[in-house]
């Protein structure tokens, strides 16, 4: 089986090209594929597969995505799906683009949370719609050193954006967050943020299903979209470990733009099981 590695701000994925959906992709598979030591090693795993061939009812937010050829069937490090993926989509579309599936440098991608126009530019960078984040009420999670408490976020997926006092370098990230399980039933990825300068954002990320990353696409929409009074067009850097991204805030919904990058390609050997 062939895959691709790829990254954007060092969120890395493991790319796997099933356009027929032929793969029977299960969650063991995905995390022996996500295994640092055993396996490729990445936070996730992106199925590349024609829309058309997916076989996977998309109704609700998803319903959008049937328009698109390409659907980017996003895996978290642990097997689970997600909705949603903001590094993993602009990655995606530039594994499209680079093996010439598609024509263009303006396309639609289907996922979990409906169609995502990305746009790829000369200079490398790749922009995405994220569309429009939704800031609801305040609440809470428990890390390894204490308790943060931020806005719950949506981005298609789920986020708590906790703005903290001091620099998100000297939080414990490590171990899941304990979260209230009410407010977030199905999970939420969780970020710590502070305004470093005027414009400029700095993040850390726990995400759902691969622990700590060095970079959220989504969590870096959502600390965005916290970090703004309501009703208020923004333009924010947002710093990550891994790099830099670009959040636009107005009227038509949120743009991230930051790299995306096919670091390799090559032939899994490993067994995958059934
Ligand atoms: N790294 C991603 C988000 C991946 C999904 C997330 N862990 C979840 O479960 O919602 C991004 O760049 O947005």
């Amino acid at each position: 089986m062939r895959f691709a590695k790829g990254h954007g701000t060092e969120n890395d994925f493991v790319i796997i090209p099933d356009p027929d959906g032929a793969l029977d992709l299960r969650p063991a598979a995905v995390a022996a594929l996500c295994d640092r030591r055993a396996g490729i090693g990445a936070d996730g795993v992106l199925r590349v597969v024609r829309t058309a061939a997916l076989g996977e009812a998309l109704t609700g937010p998803a319903a959008s995505a049937a328009e698109c050829e390409w659907f980017m069937d996003y895996r978290n490090a642990d097997g689970s799906l997600a909705e949603m993926c903001g590094n993993g989509v602009r990655v995606f579309a530039r594994y499209l683009a680079d093996r010439g599936l598609v024509s263009g440098k303006d396309l639609a991608v289907g996922t979990r949370a409906g169609a995502r126009r990305v746009v790829l530019e000369d200079e490398g960078e790749v922009t995405v719609d994220m569309g429009r984040p939704e800031v609801g009420g305040e609440a809470r999670a428990v890390l390894a050193g204490g308790t943060v408490t931020g806005a719950r976020v949506h981005v298609g997926n789920p986020h708590l954006a906790c703005r903290i006092e001091g620099s998100p370098a000297e939080v414990d990230l490590s171990g899941r967050p304990q979260l209230d399980a009410a407010e977030f039933p199905d999970g939420a990825n969780v970020e710590v943020f502070t305004e470093a300068a005027p414009g400029t954002l700095e993040m850390r990320v726990n995400e759902r299903g691969s622990g700590e990353t060095r970079s959220c696409g989504t969590g870096i929409v959502a600390v965005a979209a916290a970090a703004t009074a309501p009703g208020q067009d923004a333009t924010w850097r947002v710093r990550v470990p891994g790099g830099e991204c670009t959040v636009v805030l107005d009227a038509d919904g949120a743009r991230l733009r930051g790299p995306a990058v096919i670091v390799a390609e090559g032939e899994i050997l490993m067994d995958l099981g059934a």
